[in-house]
């Protein structure tokens, strides 16, 4: 099923072209990372994505809908929180729900519907606060809790508008090593509850695109790497995807195994760096065919 259609996007901000057609298909339960050279133009497509910059050509569809402006469809969580001082985790967590679904009036003039109601979003809250592995802090105050967990809060706060696609984009720049891999876990730990849903049948819930610097970050936590480079075979200006490919599943329990993956990080690299490869761009762009040839694997050995 696909959440994220980006059917020929190109952009340029008055007459420098950033984007250049770029096309990009995204299925629920994937969690995408989306890597490029520095000021290749990532943000620019989340924010194509967000709808708060409309590509200057070309269409973003999630689910069936165009995206023309921010809606509730696609979250964000940028590198710096943005959570409210004076409310405690859960209380942040549960925000959202409480501006959409009351208004002050509401809240004034039926106080009693509104108590039930409010103690409907904390528990809502506390639901999302334990996938990102926060229930014992969910009382806390943000300065009462470290960089790592308040970007976990973050992440639970744009979790439980339930929207069809997340953005994350650089979520982990502004951490240290130690809490990176805290957020790197999370990260397995969602990927995880969409594999169980999908084995019983479900749409898996959380789909995902993260654009990160870190190269071993992006092949760990991810089940799909897309690089985006300046590509100008045609002699055009603008990024486009130069690479796509699946990326080793890990699971929550296992170690961190960096052999598995230092030969498709080298190709990665070269394939976004170097002009040689990017001439032969389309070898790399393979990720629909390798998750078919892996399912009919599946399907044929498990018959
Ligand atoms: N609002 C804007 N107006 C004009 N130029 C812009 C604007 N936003 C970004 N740019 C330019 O567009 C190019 C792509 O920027 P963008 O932020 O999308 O790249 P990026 O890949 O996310 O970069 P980084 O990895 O450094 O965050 C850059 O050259 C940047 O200077």
């Amino acid at each position: 099923m696909t959440v994220l259609d980006i059917v020929d996007v190109s952009h340029a901000y008055g007459p420098k072209k950033v984007l250049n057609h770029v096309n990009l298909r995204v299925g629920a339960g994937q969690i995408m990372a989306l890597i490029g050279p520095s000021g290749c133009g990532k943000s620019t497509l989340l924010r194509a994505i967000l709808g708060t910059h409309p590509p200057t050509s070309g269409q973003v569809l999630v689910g069936e809908s165009e995206v023309t402006s921010p809606n509730r469809d696609v979250g964000i969580v940028y590198q710096h929180y943005s959570l409210y001082d004076f409310l405690t985790a859960r209380e942040n967590v549960a925000f959202g729900l409480k501006l959409d679904q009351t208004s002050t009036p509401f809240r004034v003039f039926n106080y009693f519907a509104w108590r039930q109601l409010r103690k409907l979003h904390l528990e809502q809250a506390d639901d999302f606060l334990e996938k990102v592995g926060l229930s014992a802090a969910r009382d806390l105050y943000p300065n009462q809790m470290s960089g790592g967990m308040r970007q976990r809060v973050a992440i639970a706060q744009a979790l439980i508008m339930q929207p069809k696609i997340l953005l994350l984009d650089e979520p982990f720049g502004a951490l240290d090593e130690a809490m990176r891999e805290e957020l790197q876990l999370m990260l397995l730990h969602l990927y995880a509850e969409n594999v169980r849903a999908r084995g019983e049948g479900l749409v898996p819930p959380h789909t995902i695109v993260m654009v990160t610097h870190e190269l071993n970050e992006a092949l760990f936590v991810s089940d799909r790497v897309v690089g985006l480079s300046q590509f100008h075979e045609d002699g055009a200006n603008g990024a486009t995807v130069v690479y796509d490919r699946p990326a080793p599943i890990f699971k929550p329990d296992e170690p961190k195994d960096i052999s598995r993956f230092v030969e498709q990080k080298e190709e990665l690299i070269r394939c976004i760096f170097s002009p040689k490869f990017q001439r032969d761009h389309r070898k790399f762009i393979t990720f629909w065919d390798e998750l078919e040839k892996q399912q009919n694997a599946q399907t044929a050995s498990s018959s």
